[in-house]
């Protein structure tokens, strides 16, 4: 965690950009530049629809990154986002991942994996590369990948595992900011405890073992803020696990509701936003533009005062408490 840490400090920023994109969230102008420009390469109709996605994806997020990489630390591309697009999806994500981290920023791949022990070490190929054990490939690029830690020990060591040989973090969610997270992870144990506070017990033993300079460990925890009581309380209960807190923004997050999540010197916590930023074109949307390079422009800055506004707010909050 010491690199996104020192990141955090050198931009006094502790947020992150989150690289969902969505048709719905890509100017519709991009995405038909590109498919004129694929139609004439690829063949079969339906490829077409995913190569220009993929593209207008990839050049929408360099757009975002040179317009956030001088104030904002770290950069957190959702798979499912570039999943759905097949391969060429999966050349624009690991394409992004690639490009933010020349541009010098932290790369947090939020893959969300969790299986049984022999099957969580194929998908920490992410953080190890593929045949690790016999002759190191890359084929990933994340810094960092959140994980699902409920299935236990043997699917979340794996991941351990390769963040220490690899000098890579992971995040495990411990509390998520869903409406319907409650469900299972308020369930009340024979202890008295939540089941979410019994898996944040067990995600502050697994990160012991690899506690930084900063007195952070390389196992972070996903918790929403949309539990600003719960999240203060799992703070001060976790004291070397650094929090990965999404929520803040669209799902109706707020910097008083995190403010809490941060330890006493203001670290300890990195704020996601994904659709606040990416999307905060829609709130000026011109009725039109003239060229993909225009909505790019567009998009571009209005992410960019999408996240000076994220920072300010944190930092007042942070200043005030
Ligand atoms: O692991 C995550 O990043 C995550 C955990 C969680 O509890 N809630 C949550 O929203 N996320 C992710 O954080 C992002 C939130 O996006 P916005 O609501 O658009 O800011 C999405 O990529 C979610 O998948």
């Amino acid at each position: 965690m010491d690199r996104l840490i020192a990141a955090i400090e050198q931009t006094q920023n502790p947020s992150v950009v989150g690289l969902d994109p969505t048709p719905a969230l890509v100017p519709s102008i991009i995405v038909d530049e590109m498919r004129e420009e694929v139609e004439q390469e690829v063949d079969a109709e339906q490829e077409h629809e995913l190569a220009a996605y993929a593209i207008a994806y990839l050049e929408f997020n360099r757009a975002i990154i040179d317009a956030v990489a001088d104030i904002v630390p770290a950069v957190k591309p959702q798979i499912a986002m570039y999943e759905a697009l097949g391969a060429a999806g999966l050349d624009a994500y690991t394409m992004t991942c690639e490009y933010a981290q020349s541009k010098g920023l932290y790369v947090l791949g939020d893959i969300k994996r969790g299986d049984i022990g022999s099957t969580a070490a194929a998908y920490a190929a992410h953080l190890a590369g593929f045949g690790a054990h016999s002759g190191h490939v890359d084929m990933w690029h994340e810094d960092a990948i959140t994980i699902n830690p409920y299935l236990g020990s043997d699917g979340v060591e794996p991941f351990i595992n390769a963040a220490n040989a690899h000098d890579r973090d992971v995040f495990a969610l411990v509390r998520t900011s869903n409406p319907s997270s409650a469900q299972i992870q308020e369930v009340e144990l024979a202890s008295g405890m939540h089941l979410y506070e019994h898996i944040a017990g067990l995600v502050g033993e697994w990160g012991n073992s690899s506690i930084g300079e900063y007195g952070y460990s390389r196992l972070g925890a996903v918790v929403g803020a949309t539990h600003p009581e719960q999240g203060q309380a799992l703070r001060a209960r976790m004291p070397h696990t650094f929090f990965l807190v999404p929520g803040y923004g669209a799902q109706g997050g707020t910097a008083a509701d995190v403010v809490g999540m941060f330890d006493t010197q203001g670290s300890g916590a990195i704020v996601n936003s994904s659709r606040g930023i990416i999307g905060a074109w829609k709130k000026q949307e011109p009725t039109s533009y003239m060229s993909a390079q225009d909505a790019l422009d567009h998009v571009a800055v209005c992410a960019r005062k999408a996240a000076c506004a994220m920072r300010d707010d944190l930092q007042s909050a942070l200043a005030e408490r």
